[in-house]
């Protein structure tokens, strides 16, 4: 074989291997009920996906992201192209048809490399063999009708699952619904937080700074390759993220719990404002990776591996940060997969456990010391339900408002009620990838 034929027979070979890889993940993920960026990296890293190139395993994970972020609209469109669903035995069809269809649909990807890259993989599984005809004819006519399809299909609410929908419409009303499945669809932003010198890390990283003090960037490679990563200038940390941790104000000096604390982006925010802090998780394997992230910051925690329903401190503290274990809704821009992966029954149980964990904090707290207790969630009885019931429950116990200023000014961040809500349409920019927030909630108590 000639060099230049042996190249391109290479490239073909890292293509198909790029789009057998997304197709295991989307299995993991929809079938088995796998977490997205648990599954990415394992698959990444395992078999011939291992080889693939920097390139490839970005191509992965943009098919995958684009599979699940559209999810909705590429079951529209591939069930008006087909007269019947392929048998059970099949139903790998079914994420070889997505694969193809996402890449027709909204990728750079020419569509006759993504239909023959599919019907290769149908080719290549003998339970699929006879199903190449209409993986072939099925993605050609996607080619073909795309725009039309496109055009008819009412994309925010396709690619939202009823139950996230109705839960939305109920707390935020029809049109908020919609904005937040428009940003879902957007592959976000990075973020992070700075230890110091935001405009310097902002330049070196051909970053923005946000209102809040965050930087916001577009990666253009692994994120541990950027400038700074090594030597622990910063963390990656959504901005709405970095916000509760800022709100116990000066803590320098100061024993302070961070109670759910792993991955451990808010205990580095609060070991470097130069708090004590005692960071517990239920998780070892996850504590492992905040004392990872700690180390390479060069900053320090007393860490400690607990189950905060069956815990007792040695002594109060001046402070607590709760991030309570939660649904996560907030956060789907990020895991495009939660929606699929969930269905919302797990809210009430969730709730209950959040309850018992302030209720606990709480308790632990010194006379005078303020809380900030926070989810990722946008859901209403995980995040303002929770602090209207605390408040009624402990005598003497306040709410301290949050003040614009104390959030780079971002008055529409605050609740009437004094509390920090963030929502994914908030922090809108020109260039739609600069834009959105995750949804976050945090109040702010202080105890008698
Ligand atoms: C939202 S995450 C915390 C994120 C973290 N604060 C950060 O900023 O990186 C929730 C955490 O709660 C922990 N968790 C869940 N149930 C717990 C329990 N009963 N006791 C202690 N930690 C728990 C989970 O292991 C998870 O790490």
């Amino acid at each position: 074989m000639s060099s230049k034929r042996s190249q391109s027979a290479d490239l073909a070979q890292a293509g198909l291997a790029a789009r057998r890889v997304a197709v295991d993940i989307l299995e993991s993920v929809t079938d088995r009920g796998r977490r997205l960026e648990d599954v990415l990296e394992s698959a990444l890293n395992a078999g011939a996906a291992s080889a693939l190139i920097a390139k490839d395993r970005a191509l992965v994970r943009a098919i995958v992201g684009t599979a699940l972020r559209r999810k909705g609209q590429i079951t529209d469109a591939l069930g008006r192209l087909m007269k019947s669903r392929p048998p059970a035995k099949a139903h790998r069809l079914d994420h070889i048809l997505a694969v193809g269809a996402a890449q027709i649909l909204f990728m750079d990807v020419p569509d006759h490399a993504a239909v023959s890259l599919a019907v290769t993989q149908a080719v290549a599984e003998p339970r699929l063999r006879p199903f190449k005809n209409l993986v072939n004819g099925v993605l050609r006519n996607l080619g073909r009708q795309r725009d039309a399809i496109l055009s008819g299909q009412d994309a925010e609410r396709l690619n939202t699952p009823d139950w996230l929908w109705q839960r939305w419409e109920k707390a935020y009303g029809p049109e908020n619904a919609r904005r937040f499945a428009a940003m879902h669809a957007l592959e976000p932003s990075l973020d992070i937080t700075v230890r110091s010198d935001p405009g310097g890390w902002a330049e070196r990283l051909g970053a923005a700074v946000l209102p809040t003090g965050s930087l916001r960037l577009i990666p253009s490679g692994p994120i541990d390759r950027l400038d700074g990563f090594a030597e622990g200038a910063w963390w990656v940390q959504d901005a709405a993220a970095a916000l509760p941790a800022r709100l116990l104000g000066d803590i320098a000096g100061k024993r302070v719990a961070d109670l759910c604390a792993a991955p451990g982006g808010k205990t580095a925010q609060l070991a470097a404002a130069g708090a004590n802090v005692t960071a517990v998780d239920i998780s070892a394997a996850r504590l492992k990776r905040v004392e990872e992230n700690l180390a390479r910051l060069g900053l320090g925690a007393e860490i400690v591996a607990a189950d905060l329903t069956d815990w007792t401190p040695e002594a109060p503290f001046d402070a607590i940060l709760l991030d309570a274990p939660c649904s996560a809704t907030g956060t789907v821009r990020r895991h495009p997969d939660l929606p699929w992966r969930r269905s919302g029954t797990e809210i009430e149980s969730l709730a209950a456990l959040q309850a018992e964990m302030l209720r606990q904090a709480l308790s632990w707290l010194k006379p005078g010391g303020e809380i900030v207790y926070c989810t990722c969630s946008l859901e209403p009885e995980e995040g303002e339900a929770q602090v209207a019931r605390a408040l009624q429950e402990m005598p003497g116990l306040e709410r301290r408002p949050i003040e614009a200023g104390e959030i780079g000014g971002l008055a529409d961040l605050v609740t009437a009620d004094g509390d920090l809500r963030t929502l994914p349409c908030h922090l809108s920019s020109a260039e739609a990838r600069l834009s959105g927030l995750d949804g976050f909630f945090a109040a702010r108590l202080r105890r008698p």
